[in-house]
């Protein structure tokens, strides 16, 4: 376990004692998401790119007075992580989702989480709009003379989610003149967008579906080949939410038969890998899950995440809760 303020003095290590130790649970670098004057606030612990489990093992000591951790998105803190950790009260992710963190375990302990509220939502919601427009004009496919004119103008929008990612990117299409309508848990009384309560249904009326919504039991591979099939062969499906939102396999099987028209993909079943058929065809646009890679949301969330930090070792309410 690296201790990341190195200190140099006798008082400096002293003063670090005393400090709330916060421990980074994320990938090489992740731990400049916490800069001065945050970072000098905190005793920060690094168990850099070894799995926790096996830091806990030699280093059970800090393991056992860690109050917060810091993690990313893609970095389980499940309650085997959680049990090794019996001093935690806060957990500050620098994510949207919070399908990486055990919440049920963590309302069980006790432990508070916060997360990146609403700082991506427009950042995702841009890249969305991005990612169809590739998608319908075949920009990144580099064809040389638009094949078709194809215009979002007039399309029909099936929103899968509409918290503030999918509103965002409601307001950006309806600009484009598309018209839209949306499913989520529960139809929502401040937007007058038409409400299905099925995916089938709303992918059976609209031209596009862009997925807005959290990863959980009730939406893993939601969009699966009925879904799909709905939608139709001219339909586009834009996802940055979560690649498992998606039956990948079927997804592929649909591009690739034509069964449906294309795929804008930010994020992926098996994240950080990618599955190579998608690389052959020329109906999908691909990104790295950058939705949340500006220069501003970085800055943004390297803010959020110290604020949070602060808020909680002094008493106060957390700036994003999430419990
Ligand atoms: O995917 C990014 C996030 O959840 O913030």
């Amino acid at each position: 376990m690296e201790d990341q303020n190195q200190c140099t003095t006798r008082d400096e290590q002293l003063k670090n004692l005393n400090l709330p130790k916060v421990l980074i649970h994320g990938p090489p670098g992740f731990s400049s998401v916490l800069q001065p004057p945050f970072s000098q606030k905190f005793h920060i612990l690094n168990h850099s790119s070894l799995p926790l489990h096996k830091f806990a093992a030699t280093h059970a000591h800090h393991c056992s007075s860690v109050a917060a951790v810091l993690c990313d998105g893609g970095y389980p803190v499940t309650a085997d992580v959680l049990r090794l950790l019996p001093s935690l009260r806060l957990l500050v992710t620098a994510s949207a989702g919070t399908d990486h963190v055990d919440l049920e375990e963590c309302r069980r302990l006790g432990v508070r989480v916060a997360g990146a509220g609403n700082m991506f939502s427009e950042d995702v919601a841009d890249l969305a709009v991005g990612l169809l427009i590739d998608v319908m004009m075949k920009i990144s496919a580099a064809n040389r003379c638009l094949r078709e004119r194809i215009l979002l103008t007039g399309k029909k929008v099936g929103i899968v989610g509409l918290g503030k990612i999918g509103l965002e990117v409601a307001h950006r299409l309806e600009a484009f003149g598309c018209m839209i309508s949306y499913n989520s848990r529960s139809k929502k009384t401040f937007v007058s967008y038409p409400f299905y309560s099925s995916v089938v249904e709303l992918a059976t009326n609209n031209n596009v579906l862009v997925l807005c919504c959290a990863l959980n039991d009730q939406t893993r591979h939601m969009i699966n080949r009925e879904v799909m099939l709905a939608l139709g062969k001219g339909g586009i499906i834009v996802n940055v939410a979560r690649g498992a939102l998606i039956y990948e396999k079927e997804l592929l099987r649909c591009l690739m038969e034509r069964e449906i028209g294309g795929a804008g993909l930010d994020v992926f079943e098996n994240e950080p890998l990618v599955c190579e058929e998608f690389f052959s065809l020329d109906n999908v646009v691909l990104s790295p899950h950058a939705g949340f890679s500006t220069l501003e949301s970085h800055d943004g969330i390297c803010q959020l995440v110290g604020r949070n930090l602060e808020a909680f070792f002094s008493n106060k309410p957390l700036i994003t809760p999430i419990i």
